[in-house]
């Protein structure tokens, strides 16, 4: 497959992402599957985030995307859901966690700054905002290697706050691993439809207003979605 180069991101503003229209499709939210080539491992439950759920699911056609993209993987690699819908109690969990993160890596900032450099990577939780990840358009996503699990050098740590988790960061650096397996990983998903967030190798979104932001489409199709965790015990 012929890989895409990353472009130099364009600056996203919050501000502007929630003035987009949204025409509510009312896809549900469903389970992702674990298949052969696409698999779940819920990363915020399993390092104990508040209020996060033991499942990843998100709305059904992001679903069908997540398994076209992985059939168009070279055939030892898989695409891994590391968390999709994500409550905004979740959101507001991990505001506190990252930023908590960016005062320790970056001591010396003033805290405007350490808060515009948390915009960068956790969406704000506000009532008149929906964050991407409570649409169920948003995939965190990494690929990992079909016969021994493991997951491909992407050249900086899933959720890590730094320069280096930006998408094109390693696009002077063609021959390096990361360069080339961020460009497998954002070809396919590009491929079937979904934008990537510039700050993060691992965040794509489908439908909702920052695909609609990235993609220039008139409107999003997906406002907030509600999974309830007591009626799918
Ligand atoms: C927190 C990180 N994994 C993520 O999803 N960031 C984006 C910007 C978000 O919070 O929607
Ligand atoms: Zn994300």
């Amino acid at each position: 497959m012929l890989l895409s180069s990353i472009p130099t991101p364009i600056e996203h503003d919050w501000r502007h992402i929630e003035n987009i229209s949204i025409f509510e499709s009312n896809e549900s939210l469903l389970a992702v599957p674990n298949t052969q080539n696409l698999k779940q491992l819920p990363i915020y439950f399993d390092s104990n985030v508040n209020h996060a759920i033991n499942i990843c699911v998100a709305r059904q056609s992001v679903i069908q995307k997540l398994q076209q993209a992985a059939d168009l993987l070279p055939k030892h690699l898989g695409i891994l859901v590391l968390d999709a819908w994500r409550s905004s109690a979740v959101q507001k969990a991990l505001q506190e966690k990252i930023g908590d993160n960016i005062k320790t890596i970056y001591p010396h900032l003033s805290v405007d700054e350490q808060q515009q450099l948390l915009s960068d990577f956790v969406a704000p939780v506000r009532a008149d905002f929906i964050s991407p990840h409570l649409t169920g358009g948003s995939v965190d996503i990494t690929l990992f290697n079909r016969e021994t699990n493991e997951w491909l050098d992407m050249g900086a740590g899933f959720d890590e706050p730094t320069e280096r988790s930006h998408t094109h960061f390693y696009e002077d650096q063609p021959t390096h691993p990361a360069c080339q397996n961020r460009r497998l990983l954002y070809s396919v998903m590009n491929l079937v439809g979904f934008s990537n967030l510039p700050t993060e190798w691992w965040h794509f979104d489908y439908g909702n207003s920052l695909w609609a932001y990235y993609n220039q489409k008139s409107h999003a199709i997906y406002g907030a979605a509600h999974w309830d965790v007591v009626d799918h015990q």
